[in-house]
């Protein structure tokens, strides 16, 4: 479902240059769920921008779905996106101008895979049954964060690519947040890449890529 071979990044700071990705290669399989786990900085949210196509890195190659993201335009990364990946990034991306259902709902139309009774189950395990004619000013950061999980899983994509998804959120709501997006995965045959700096999550996954020195240890 995504392979990622010998993947370089380096940014420039300073006029010095920081190599952050010094060849990193892996595989995710459809339905296989991979923690990357990493200190700060280690570049794991680089790996995650790399791989949704909103960076390109400096050498390697990123295949999804057996497409080579290197090849394609910046449009045809955002079609992408739009119909294959579903992306929950720290900040959470929302629409100001939208109630929570529509939020939920965008990424969903967007990919003309709207499903408004999926949509609600959704709102309603994620704890947001009773904020869905809100507008996210209305929400707490958490419930921002619930919001943000919901619309990428009710586009039912094929990649769930999230970077510590439940950072927000206290550890009994952090549990039962992922512990819906573990079954709705497995459920519905989802990969999922996921940042995070649990212990706890990490293990639950299927497997793990710990980043050090800019390569997977
Ligand atoms: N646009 C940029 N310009 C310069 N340096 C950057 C840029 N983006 C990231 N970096 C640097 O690259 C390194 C890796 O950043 P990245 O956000 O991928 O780390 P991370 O492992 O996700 O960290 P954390 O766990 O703290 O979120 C950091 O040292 C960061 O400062």
């Amino acid at each position: 479902m995504l392979s990622v071979r010998d993947l370089r990044k380096s940014y420039a700071l300073g006029g010095q240059t920081l190599q952050i990705l010094q060849g990193v290669s892996f595989d995710l399989a459809a339905g296989e769920t991979l923690a990357l786990t990493g200190e700060s900085g280690s570049g794991k949210s680089t790996i995650l921008h790399l791989v949704g196509g909103l960076d390109r890195p400096d050498a390697g190659q990123v295949v999804i779905d057996g497409r080579d993201i290197g090849a394609m335009s910046d449009k045809q990364q955002a079609q992408l996106r739009r119909t294959t990946l579903g992306i929950v990034f720290q900040q959470f991306n929302l629409i100001p101008s939208l109630t929570v259902a529509d939020n939920i709902a965008f990424q969903a139309r967007l990919a003309r895979r709207h499903d408004p009774s999926y949509a609600a189950d959704l709102a309603s395990e994620m704890g947001l049954a009773d904020q869905l004619t809100k507008y996210p000013e209305q929400l707490s950061g958490g419930q921002q964060q619930r919001v943000a999980i919901a619309r990428s899983l009710a586009a039912k994509p094929k990649i769930i690519l999230a970077d510590e998804p439940t950072g927000n959120l206290d550890e009994t709501s952090a549990d039962a947040v992922m512990a819906v997006m573990n079954q709705l995965v497995r459920e519905t045959g989802t990969a999922m890449l996921m940042v995070t700096h649990s212990e706890k999550i990490a293990h639950a996954m299927d497997r793990r890529l710990h980043l050090s020195h800019g390569q997977v240890a």
